[in-house]
């Protein structure tokens, strides 16, 4: 079986957010492939980035991705660089994946310093409206469905997502 929602997006969208309350309103697994990362690793991301660098990161990232979807948790937050990855994007076709939306002000709000996400470690709002610029066609690509978030809360967009599933 394959996840009931595969959530993708901008760093700050809220996938971990929205991703464990919707598995709580639904009952259901939630899983999040940061987290398995740091399971494999033994290290939180940050440490990883420092220690073996990015690329390093996106191999256990790829690895994560494929064994998350085929472990079926009810809803899969990915990190937000996980569709960069050409396998990544061809994984998720036939899958159910909703692309949380955010523009610039709020993300950059959301994620505040940056802390706990490396690659915003440096000038976190040039850096974060590069990667969303550079993203914004991919999470396209791999989107069966796109909700804005944008000035929304988690409950409400929560609402939203449930009410899109079949019942
Ligand atoms: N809709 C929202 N409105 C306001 N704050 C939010 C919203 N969604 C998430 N947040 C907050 O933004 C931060 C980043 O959320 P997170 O779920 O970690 O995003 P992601 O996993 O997509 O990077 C957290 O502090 C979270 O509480
Ligand atoms: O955008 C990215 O490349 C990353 C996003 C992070 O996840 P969130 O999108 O949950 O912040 C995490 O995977 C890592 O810091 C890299
Ligand atoms: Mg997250």
């Amino acid at each position: 079986m394959a996840p009931v929602v595969v959530l993708v997006g901008a760093p700050g969208c809220g996938k971990t957010t929205v991703g464990q309350a919707l598995a709580d309103v639904l009952g259901v697994e939630f899983r999040d492939t940061d987290v398995d990362i740091e399971k494999m690793a033994g290290k939180p991301i940050p440490e990883i980035f420092i220690d073996e660098g990015e690329a390093h990161f996106r191999t256990l990232e790829r690895a994560a991705v494929a064994a998350a979807l085929a472990a079926s948790p009810g809803v899969l937050a990915l990190g937000g660089g996980a569709v960069l990855a050409e396998e990544n994007r061809a994984a998720l076709v036939g899958h159910r994946v909703v692309h949380l939306s955010v523009e610039l002000p709020d993300a950059v709000k959301r994620v505040g310093l940056g802390a706990g996400r490396p690659l915003l470690a440096i000038n976190p709002r040039a850096t974060l409206k590069h990667l969303m610029d550079q993203r914004r066609p991919l999470y396209a690509e791999v989107a069966t469905t796109t909700v804005t978030t944008d000035g929304r809360t988690p409950r409400d967009i929560v609402a939203e997502i449930a009410a899109l599933l079949p019942r």
